[in-house]
């Protein structure tokens, strides 16, 4: 996917190696100017995401974002594509220094979001932009309210299908809004990349 568009800020037009629908919302809205360019192994490129034994969830981003990074600069390169900056990024949702990833089934829904309801959590998301040989990182935490979840929501929630394919089982740009009494952080970065820490990026 190739996307042009209004670019006010002047930022040079980069490669986002995402399939995060959400990230790419996110950097239309910032103006900057990108193609899409994905893994060709999709089953290596989750495999990325395996959590290490007690890997504290700061370190697993920052590891998983610059794997991503590192996996498809080697695609790019060999594809010969005009040279462009890349863009990773990674988001987990961390409790109690427990990782939560994307929910497997609903089971897996119900027992991240019942552990999550009335509760803080922390989401994390790590940025790497390769610029050249230079690589850039930043990486955002926020801490995040829930109320508490009644029964009927929980299951209404999970039945919606939006706890799926999302780190922590929610989404705060979805129903999930419903549910957060409070956010301290960065609302874009919750979604899948921080925009001004990106923007910041871009512009250095
Ligand atoms: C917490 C939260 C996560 N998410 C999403 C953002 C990410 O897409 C996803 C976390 O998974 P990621 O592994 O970070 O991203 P991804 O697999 O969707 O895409 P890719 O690896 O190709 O970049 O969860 C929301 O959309 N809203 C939220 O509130």
């Amino acid at each position: 996917m190739n996307v042009q568009q209004h670019n006010p800020f002047q930022f040079p037009r980069i490669y986002l190696a995402s399939q995060s629908p959400r990230r790419a919302q996110l950097l239309e809205q910032m103006g900057v100017p990108f193609d899409v360019f994905l893994p060709e192994d999709s089953a290596a490129a989750e495999l990325l995401e395996v959590v290490l034994p007690n890997e504290d969830p700061v370190d697993y981003v920052q590891r998983v974002s610059l794997a991503k990074l590192q996996a498809i600069q080697q695609q790019i390169n060999t594809a010969r594509l005009p040279p462009q900056p890349i863009l990773c990024a990674d988001t987990t949702v961390a409790f109690a220094a427990e990782i939560l990833g994307k929910p497997e089934d609903a089971a897996d829904a119900r027992r991240i979001l019942t552990m999550l309801s009335g509760q803080v959590h922390q989401v994390h998301t790590a940025v790497a932009l390769a610029c050249g040989h230079e690589v850039k990182r930043t990486c955002v935490t926020s801490q995040v309210t829930f109320k508490t979840i009644s029964p009927v929501e929980l299951e209404a929630y999970i039945d919606s299908g939006e706890p799926f394919g999302r780190a922590g089982a929610y989404a705060v740009q979805g129903l999930a809004a419903t549910f957060i009494e409070h956010l301290s952080g960065s609302y874009s970065s919750v979604m899948g990349l921080p925009v001004f820490e990106v923007a910041r990026l871009l512009r250095g």
